[in-house]
């Protein structure tokens, strides 16, 4: 699956639909929340360029009167002062620029973790089942923390390193224009050699990340499936993969280290060539009296100065590159086509029973060619139960992910009590379903707060009744802790019964009019068995139901059938009149002894 997924990035890429602008330009568009404060960090940045010049313009002074014309220190006071206010307003511009950068990074990260999970939520599970979960994480947590560095730092610096020995070079012109020439003749081949060593670091850079991103998926697959791979024996073989990852994306990372080591040297040693230069010919310029030394030992003190924007962005490179590597593929999420129309009604529907018909409904899925349902017609009757079955991969849970509106229909249309479903507000319509899937999923919580979810305002009461409902309210009073009991991640501490019933209990509490079941199709205990049957019994009553079952018993009682194959109803009618005659669900019934899967 994660194959598939990858091959529709790819297609989409070379159809142009994602990377049309390089990645600069799209950070750049998001990251507008920093804007103002990407501006104010360069604001303080040149107004403390300015302030150092003139620090250095004091010092130079003080120098040259001091050492050249002997005049005394209560002669030079107020320069002394000048240069202590000079050095005084430059450390707050600095301070400011500090918070400034910051506050940007701390807003862009806010707004990307905002739109990231929006944009998750919105392409729904049927993205997310393709998609290693390990590598999503390490997106939405390592790859936005990266982005930090590349916001705070290297961005500001990418018009710092530009703007800034500008303003340097206007200063010194007219004080010496021979030098200022120079400074400009030079500064050029500093990017240049940074451009050709930082391209084949990028490289790198982004294999190291996707080393990073398959090494998460791998250890939380691994850490998932730790029963899985102790009961086959397969630790040790998997202790040695773990360690051959490791080694790799050390190797990679060295190979990063040694390119952002050598750059660095590199940029170090023109920097200190082209310092060197001006100082000798200001030094054979001063023998020859050719400038004065006030002047001189101006430019010599901001000759560094000048360069100094180049080298912080050398050095801040590494780190911006590092984000960009993230970003492509935070980038790559929040492009990915989202299929959901926009609501367009809020509300409008009775409450009470709900009728649900598929019209010619055929869906899709992107990238494969045969559709998991075709030319569905099919209705619903309020307040009925409708079975479906089929073998697996037949389209039943597509079917249900359609009511949930986490997919929408390639062709067709599904109404609700005549509305189409797709002119109302999703939303709105999530508050009419409730589902309870085979595999529950519990937060890392309380009991109450994995219950109350279905409805946060509910009073204590309807949690009660909601668990007594769901047959739950005994084993959780039993529990040491009661309804505040923690049940750990994925309710890992509640046996798959009683995460069934919490489940249920949240089913009750929502007390939705259509209601969406897969049935557990692994085995419980008789007793918890026998209570969530009685339970289910009691949800069901009065509400439109549509129930994936697995088991005979659930079938029969249900007022119609639908079987399903390679996406298509193959038969539909009342279960006891389907079992007449040579008809698949008679088949798929004949086979069965008791309680056995239909599958
Ligand atoms: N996200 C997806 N991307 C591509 N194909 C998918 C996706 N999800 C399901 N399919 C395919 O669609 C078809 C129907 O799948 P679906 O999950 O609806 O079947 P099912 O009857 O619910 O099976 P099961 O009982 O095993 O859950 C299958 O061929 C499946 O491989």
């Amino acid at each position: 699956m994660a194959c598939k997924v990858s091959e529709t990035i790819a297609r989409m890429k070379s159809s142009n639909l994602i990377g049309k602008l390089p990645v600069e330009k799209k950070l750049l568009q998001k990251i507008a929340p920093a804007r103002t404060m990407l501006l104010l960090t360069i604001l303080c940045a040149l107004l403390a360029t300015l302030a150092t010049i003139a620090q250095m313009g004091y010092v130079s002074k003080i120098v040259s009167r001091v050492f050249l014309a002997h005049q005394s220190l209560e002669q030079v006071g107020s320069l002394l002062l000048f240069l202590l206010i000079a050095i005084f307003i430059r450390a707050v511009l600095l301070w400011l620029r500090e918070l400034a950068a910051q506050q940007g990074a701390i807003r862009v990260k806010i707004a990307l973790r905002k739109s990231l999970f929006r944009q998750l939520l919105q392409l729904g599970p049927a993205f997310s089942r393709g998609e290693r979960t390990g590598e999503l994480v390490l997106t939405l947590s390592e790859g936005i923390e990266r982005l930090d560095a590349y916001v705070s730092r290297y961005l500001p610096q990418m018009f710092l390193s530009v703007l800034i020995p500008l303003l340097i070079v206007a200063v010194l012109f007219p004080l010496d224009w021979t030098s200022a020439l120079l400074l400009l003749l030079t500064a050029p081949l500093i990017p240049l050699l940074m451009v050709l060593v930082g391209s084949y670091t990028e490289k790198h850079i982004q294999q190291q990340w996707t080393a990073l991103a398959r090494m998460s998926a791998h250890f939380l697959d691994s850490v998932q499936g730790l029963m899985t791979l102790k009961l086959f024996g397969r630790s040790r073989a998997e202790c040695e993969r773990i360690e051959r990852m490791s080694n790799s994306f050390r190797d990679r990372t060295m190979r990063v280290l040694r390119l952002a080591f050598l750059s660095g040297t590199v940029l170090e040693f023109m920097v200190t060539m082209a310092i060197g230069l001006v100082a000798v010919t200001l030094g054979i310029r001063l023998l020859n009296h050719g400038i004065s030394f006030e002047n001189a030992f101006l430019i010599l003190l901001l000759t560094p100065e000048f360069y100094r924007p180049l080298r912080d962005l050398g050095t801040h490179r590494h780190a911006g590159m590092e984000g960009k590597a993230a970003a492509q593929r935070m980038l790559e999420i929040l492009e990915m086509p989202v299929a959901m129309p926009k609501a367009e009604r809020s509300a409008g529907l009775s409450c009470s029973a709900l009728e649900i018909d598929f019209t010619g409904v055929s869906y899709l899925y992107p990238n494969i060619t045969k559709p998991a349902l075709h030319n569905i017609s099919l209705s619903l009757a309020a307040g009925t139960c409708t079975a479906l079955v089929g073998r697996s991969g037949a389209g039943k849970s597509t079917l249900v992910n359609l009511l949930l509106r986490f997919i929408e229909p390639s062709a067709g249309q599904i109404s609700v009590n005549g509305i189409s479903l797709a002119a109302l507000g999703i939303e709105e319509w999530r508050k009419y379903v409730a589902l309870v899937p085979q595999r529950p999923y519990l937060f890392y919580g309380s009991i109450e707060e994995n219950i109350r979810m279905a409805r946060p305002e509910a009073s204590d009461e309807e949690v009660l009744w909601a668990a007594r409902q769901a047959g739950a309210s005994d084993f959780i009073q039993r529990l040491p802790a009661g309804f505040a009991t923690q049940i750990g991640e994925q309710g890992k501490r509640l046996s798959a019964g009683q995460a069934q019933r919490i489940a249920l209990a949240r089913a009750f509490l929502k007390d939705a009019p259509l209601l969406l079941l897969d049935e557990p199709a692994s085995s419980l205990d008789p007793e918890s068995e026998a209570l969530i049957r009685q339970a289910l019994e009691r949800l069901q009553r009065d509400r439109t139901v549509v129930i994936v079952a697995h088991r005979y018993s659930t079938v029969a009682h249900a007022d119609q059938v639908v079987v399903l194959e390679k996406g298509e109803i193959i038969e539909i009618g009342k279960p006891a009149a389907l079992l007449q005659g040579d008809s698949t669900y008679a088949r798929l019934m004949g086979k069965q002894s008791g309680e056995v899967s239909l599958r």
